[in-house]
């Protein structure tokens, strides 16, 4: 693939950088040879992404010149100079990423542009200067996940949002000069975020701003025409409630007691089946028959059931039945509640009658293993015993997307703890809790890591959001040991090892990727700050990876330390060895990093 080196070298040439340079990008060399510093590449064959983010990246964008990569997925120009009109990226037909925030681009994009861009999933045009209408064929691509538009000055109404659509997670459209009433399409829609604030013209349901009602027709008497919309008001109330108490009546026949888990919260086109817990044997047998006499009582799945003959309902295969095996009935009774949309996938909670709740993970685009070596991956996953690693429940299998099912942790992610409400959890989070969290996670990682021993990744995704806290605040990682199961391209955008210094500078991870992520938790806690790493487009929270290196190069250790612990003067050195520690994981080149075993040899040694 020496070939996919001359574009890229016309695109060097026609561009600038006033920080930083592109000198490994060399002629006749292999743009995959993992030396071409932001060529991403697919099976490490063909050029697949380009990311040339804060190089002050200025110059024309010869979009025709890319056209010559034929597997080109990502293109990501963030939080660079470029300006001028929207480059003519529409003549990249098989583009999924376009990731253009913080730069210059000025002027409007016309309303056909997204048009022949029909694989794009996320755009982010945001923070620009762009004017005029949201371009109506950005709107009508049905495979949209995540839009960015807020900080320019887009105005006019919102164009509607095609009911194709079934994807779009998160909508950003703040700070524009956006008017008129937000489309039902997009206001009545299951988008898990949305942002409209700072367009002064725009109202609707989102905003909690009612839209002023249209003036009454001309030459109409005001009254005749208000006695007229009040009937008619009237009358549609009427006919709704009859129809709500006769849907109602007849739901109630159907199923006595089921409290459908939506459709859509696990599954587009399926429900899921599992079986009931062993635990709770007898009080379900009564729910067994009542299941039965609903006609819904398919059988549970077997351990090793495959394509379940459910007649297009998929099978839960348990995995680990330490909390009892549950079924199709105790999912659908649960009461289910949105956790959140990560980087693959979504997850939700589901309580269920027995009092077990469980999390559901929704994780899309998972197709590199067929259905048996997928099983073989989770049956093992579901044998891990380790007090500091959650071991998945059960799963589930479909060719467009997979169900990982695990036990729900009653106080939530250590992100959630740390940053999220303050005012509740934070307090509790004493120097003896943090430490405790900090030497479970390190023990959890050391056993994934004797586990996983061959695998590239053993864990892969160690971040904040995947450390889940028990009652009595014991960490326990999860979400581990995916690379083996995601595409390439997917695995370099959702997994946060691929975050790591050597894969931004040669496209490599490996076990050692892992301590790098030990690391960032480990200064993420005592710093209590929030890592900018973990975001995507680099903006907020606190760049810890370069603050914790400048404090400790310098000696001022101390001065990282949260500040709700340091009052601890007692603790003082032993906070300062942590986070020289944590110094030592991150360090940009991962030689200079001591293995995991020896890291968390380190950190076991602190005592209180
Ligand atoms: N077993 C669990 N118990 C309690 N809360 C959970 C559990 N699993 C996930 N969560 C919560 O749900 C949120 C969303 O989880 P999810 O794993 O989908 O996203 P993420 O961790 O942010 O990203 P990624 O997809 O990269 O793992 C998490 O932040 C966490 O707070």
């Amino acid at each position: 693939h020496v070939s996919e080196s001359e574009p890229l070298m016309r695109f060097k040439t026609s561009v600038n950088i006033t920080k930083g340079d592109l000198n490994s990008w060399r002629t006749g060399t292999d743009p995959c040879n993992g030396k071409w510093f932001g060529i991403y590449c697919q099976r490490g064959q063909t050029v697949s992404g380009i990311h040339i983010t804060k190089l002050g990246l200025s110059g024309i964008i010869h979009v025709e010149d890319l056209k010559d990569l034929p597997n080109l997925r990502t293109i990501r120009l963030d939080n660079n100079l470029l300006s001028g009109p929207l480059p003519p990226f529409f003549k990249l037909h098989g583009l999924r990423s376009l990731l253009l925030s913080n730069n210059s681009f000025s002027g409007e994009i016309a309303a056909d542009f997204f048009k022949d861009m029909l694989q794009l999933k996320r755009v982010f045009l945001d923070h620009n200067d762009f004017t005029g209408k949201i371009p109506t064929s950005l709107m009508q691509l049905t495979g949209l996940e995540e839009l960015h538009l807020q900080g320019n000055q887009f105005s006019g109404e919102i164009p509607l949002l095609t009911d194709g659509n079934k994807n779009l997670k998160l909508l950003d459209l703040s700070n524009n000069n956006l008017e008129g009433e937000i489309p039902k399409s997009i206001a009545e829609r299951n988008i898990v975020k949305m942002n409209f604030q700072g367009n002064q013209k725009l109202c609707g349901q989102p905003l909690n701003i009612i839209c002023d009602d249209k003036p009454p027709a001309l030459g109409k008497n005001p009254n005749e025409v208000t006695g007229k919309a009040v009937f008619m008001v009237i009358l549609f109330l009427l006919i709704f409630l009859i129809l709500v108490a006769i849907i109602t009546r007849w739901k109630k026949k159907r199923q006595p007691e089921f409290r459908m888990l939506s459709k859509d919260h696990l599954s587009d086109t399926e429900s899921v089946e599992v079986r009931m817990p062993d635990s709770v044997k007898k009080p379900v047998e009564a729910s067994k028959k009542r299941s039965n006499a609903d006609g819904s009582s398919k059988k549970g799945s077997t351990h090793h059931g495959k394509s379940g003959g459910g007649g297009g309902m998929g099978d839960i295969i348990m995995v680990n039945s330490e909390k009892g095996s549950f079924g199709l009935p105790d999912l659908m009774k649960a009461a289910a509640e949105v956790l959140g949309n990560g980087s693959l996938g979504s997850a939700y909670k589901a309580v269920m009658a027995n009092g077990l709740s469980v999390v559901v993970k929704r994780i899309r685009d998972m197709n590199k293993l067929s259905r048996d070596a997928f099983d073989v991956e989770l049956q093992r996953f579901g044998k891990l015993r380790h007090p500091n690693v959650l071991t998945p429940l059960a799963y589930h299998y479909r060719r467009e997307e997979k169900l990982v099912v695990s036990e729900y942790m009653p106080k939530s992610s250590l992100l959630y703890v740390l940053h999220g409400d303050r005012g509740t959890f934070h307090s509790e989070l004493t120097w003896s809790t943090r430490l405790k969290i900090i030497q479970g996670v390190a023990l959890g990682m050391q056993f994934l890591h004797e586990e996983f021993a061959s695998y590239e990744l053993p864990h892969g995704n160690l971040k904040s959001s995947n450390v889940l806290l028990s009652e009595t605040y014991e960490p326990l990682v999860s979400d581990y040991a995916f690379l083996p199961l995601l595409q390439p391209d997917n695995a370099s955008q959702a997994l946060f090892a691929f975050k790591s210094p050597e894969f931004a500078q040669n496209q490599q991870v490996s076990p050692k990727s892992d301590v790098y992520c030990l690391g960032v938790i480990l200064l993420e806690i005592m710093t209590g700050k929030f890592p900018s790493q973990y975001l995507n487009n680099g903006k907020g929270g606190t760049d810890i990876i370069e603050w914790v290196q400048s404090s400790v190069a310098q000696h001022k250790e101390e001065e990282l330390i949260d500040p709700e612990i340091s009052s601890n003067t007692d603790s003082l050195q032993q906070m300062v060895e942590l986070l020289r520690i944590g110094a030592v994981c991150i360090a940009s080149n991962p030689d200079d990093r001591e293995n995991m075993k020896e890291i968390v040899t380190r950190i076991e040694r602190i005592t209180i």
